[in-house]
């Protein structure tokens, strides 16, 4: 695996004391769409400051590209762009002067055509002689990403790319980042909607009190600690669970037309057969069979629950 961002025991103590990092480990593999979950206060906003040099790191170390961020500042915040969450533009600036600005902000020679492949990408040259204040709301923060690659980061951290943004806009947003990701950027994004991360991310990490609890590929974490659903819909309507089927665990579905089975998807055996088998012996008519997984919100739920303590005591 090459790492194209190392994080090693990152610590963040802030002024007043507290420590909102606690030795947070991550490596981010180059060319993947990681998505960074957390409840509020979790520490993703301190986490991405910290490797974007914004905020100073209290210990550990961080490197970009092989470049430390401490002793080889400049070399490793030129390889990061950065998305913030905060829609920070100059509003009677023109779409291209903003990104051609930020582009030499980083001491990169002027290149148009590598800015004008930027905003075609990113369905802005159109726009390119609009004033920044004349732009949607979508529009601006997509300004926000072509200033982010103006200087052809290899890692992009996108914070809450598509906070209060319209369905069908965070869709087109989706897709500029799989374009991004196929082109060979990095990109590591952190979201509140999980559907989000489930929809675009290769791998999930999860942190909460200031700590990474889990990195794991999005398929392999979904199939490894999603619980499934059997729904067995049953010609007859039941009153309660028949008796016979009492070793499973079992619920009745909505007005008593079905069977409701859960189970593990690790387990070796999941029961079903038998299952099937019992409701027949029981007298039972089967009608139809349905399966579901839990999404990843579910997961994720289950996952942070801990965290809640800390969040109601601030
Ligand atoms: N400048 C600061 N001084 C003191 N404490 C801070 C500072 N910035 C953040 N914190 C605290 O650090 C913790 C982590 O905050 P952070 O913004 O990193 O969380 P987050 O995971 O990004 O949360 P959210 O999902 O709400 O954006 C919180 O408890 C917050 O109050």
């Amino acid at each position: 695996m090459t790492s194209i961002l190392s994080i090693k025991d990152l610590r963040k103590t802030y002024d007043g004391g507290f420590e909102a990092l606690r030795g947070a480990t991550l490596d981010i593999r180059e060319g993947e769409i990681l998505a960074l979950l957390g409840p509020n206060g979790a520490g993703k906003t301190t986490l991405i400051s910290t490797v974007c040099g914004i905020t100073k790191l209290t210990s550990g170390t961080v490197t970009v590209g092989g470049f430390d961020i401490q002793s080889e500042y400049r070399a490793a915040r030129g390889l990061i762009g950065l998305v913030p969450q905060e829609l920070t533009l100059e509003p009677f600036e023109t779409v291209f002067n903003t990104v051609r600005l930020s582009r030499g902000l980083f001491g990169k020679r002027r290149n148009d055509a590598l800015l004008e492949e930027v905003l075609k990408k990113l369905s802005l040259w159109d726009k390119r002689n609009a004033q920044i204040r004349e732009l949607s709301g979508g529009m601006k923060r997509r300004v926000l990403i072509a200033k982010a690659l103006s200087h052809e980061p290899r890692v992009l951290f996108l914070d809450e790319p598509t906070a209060g943004v319209d369905v069908e806009l965070r869709k087109d947003m989706w897709e500029v980042v799989a374009d991004l990701r196929d082109s060979g950027v990095t990109v590591i994004l952190t979201t509140h909607y999980i559907e989000e991360a489930e929809a675009m991310a290769d791998r999930i990490a999860v942190i909460a009190k200031g700590e990474i609890l889990l990195v794991e590929d999005k398929d392999h974490l979904m199939q490894q600690m999603g619980q499934k659903e059997l729904e067995v819909q049953l010609t007859d309507t039941l009153a309660a669970v028949p008796e016979a089927l009492d070793s499973y665990d079992l619920r009745l579905g909505e007005g008593g037309k079905s069977l409701i089975y859960t189970y593990d998807t690790r387990a070796e055996r999941t029961g079903i057969t038998a299952l099937l088998n019992d409701v027949a012996a029981a007298g039972l008519t089967l009608a139809d069979v349905q399966t579901r997984q839990s999404s990843l919100e579910d997961i994720f739920v289950t996952l942070v629950n801990d965290a809640r303590p800390q969040e109601a005591a601030q």
